[in-house]
């Protein structure tokens, strides 16, 4: 069916009933879009419909009352003007493209999941623009902790597409007096940005697991934002994109945020806890861990140094001791901030 707007609102569905995708469709709900959330748990559609809550991944918030969930992901995507992709990086292009055909032809694509695909080195936009060819895409991303979106605090991200208009209309539906959303057109750099720094911030918390202070994490952060501009700088991205809020802005976030599961996981990792052990009490994603190693491959084909990446990758698949991992970082050659 081809995708009607309603009024000033739009029909609208979220694929993915995680913290993100929740906060995204209580957002689209209280803009006003008619707004249909899918969720592959069946308990989680059940507590939306009836309690207006997501207990299990976003525990604490009243949603609105007009946001609507279903486990049938095509009769979410029927219709709606505004398809939003949260589904965690390493199954969205199954998901995204198990309801391809139902999706409008003439929808607009959004995609707020962050990572880089592990076989193919696909972005986010990619994987889906591949799963549901045709229609135009846009990447949603930037410093935003769900919890924080649903509490209403003031949010900025940014809607980065090749398509002005597609960019342009998932900005009106998605910002609120407390949800400032900039367009971008340098889709590569966002997608990059929202991917690399949850490298980082696993990396942030190991050094506050190991019990190191606050130069090594501004150290760490300063380097990090470094190689994610070096690596998106290969693949054709803007430097400055990587000082916006899709780059220094979600990387200081999560590096230094409570509420970040990447940094939390390296936490546990930094105090010595098998990654293992760290994964199997978790239902939420941390897509650090997978991205490391995605992140790591990708920059090895384009021969681009990522230290930091490697040594995340040393300490969470190769078994290297994180103060020797810590200490390598520290020891190699010297050289000019800037080169
Ligand atoms: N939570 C946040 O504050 C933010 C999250 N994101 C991104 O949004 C994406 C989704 O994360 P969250 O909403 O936080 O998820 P979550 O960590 O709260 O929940 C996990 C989600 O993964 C789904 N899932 C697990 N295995 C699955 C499978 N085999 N097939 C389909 N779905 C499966 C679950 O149904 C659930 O929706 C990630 O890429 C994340 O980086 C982006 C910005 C903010
Ligand atoms: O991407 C996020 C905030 O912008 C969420 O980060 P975490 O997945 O580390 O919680």
């Amino acid at each position: 069916m081809s995708a009607p707007t309603n009024g000033n609102g739009v029909r609208a569905a979220v694929v993915g009933g995680g913290a993100w995708g929740t906060a995204l469709a209580d957002l689209l709900a209280r803009n006003g879009h008619e707004t249909v959330l899918w969720a592959r748990e069946p308990d989680v559609v059940e507590e939306i419909n009836t309690h207006h809550a997501n207990p299990r991944f976003l525990g604490g918030f009243a949603l609105a009352p007009s946001l609507r969930a279903t486990t049938d992901l095509r009769a979410a995507v029927d219709g709606a003007a505004l398809v939003v992709y949260v589904a965690p990086s390493h199954v969205l292009r199954t998901v995204a493209a198990s309801a391809a055909d139902a999706v409008a032809p003439d929808a607009v694509l959004a995609v707020a999941s962050k990572g880089i695909e592990r076989e193919s080195f696909a972005l986010m936009t990619d994987v889906v623009a591949e799963a549901v060819p045709g229609r135009p895409v846009v990447a949603i991303s930037g410093p935003s902790f769900a919890a924080e979106v649903a509490a209403r605090q003031p949010t900025a991200i940014v809607a980065a597409s090749e398509q002005p208009d597609a960019a342009a209309l998932a900005q009106r539906a998605l910002s609120s007096p407390e949800f400032r959303v900039y367009t971008h057109d340098d889709v590569t750099g966002v997608e990059l940005g929202g991917a690399l720094k949850n490298v980082m911030a696993v990396a942030t918390g190991i050094i506050e697991g190991l019990g190191l202070g606050f130069n090594s994490r501004a150290a760490l952060i300063t380097r990090g934002l470094t190689e994610m501009t070096r690596l998106g700088v290969a693949l054709g991205a803007r430097p400055a994109t990587f000082a916006g809020l899709a780059g220094l802005g979600d990387l200081v976030l999560t590096c230094t945020g409570s509420l970040s599961r990447n940094r939390s996981v390296g936490v546990e990792i930094g105090k010595g806890i098998p990654l293992e052990q760290v994964i199997s009490t978790r239902e939420t994603v941390a897509e650090g861990i997978l991205n490391t190693q995605s992140a790591r491959a990708l920059a090895a084909r384009l021969d681009v140094e990522m230290p930091i990446v490697e040594a995340v990758h040393r300490i969470l698949f190769e078994g290297t001791p994180v103060r020797q991992a810590a200490a390598e970082l520290m020891t190699r050659a010297l050289r000019a901030e800037q080169d």
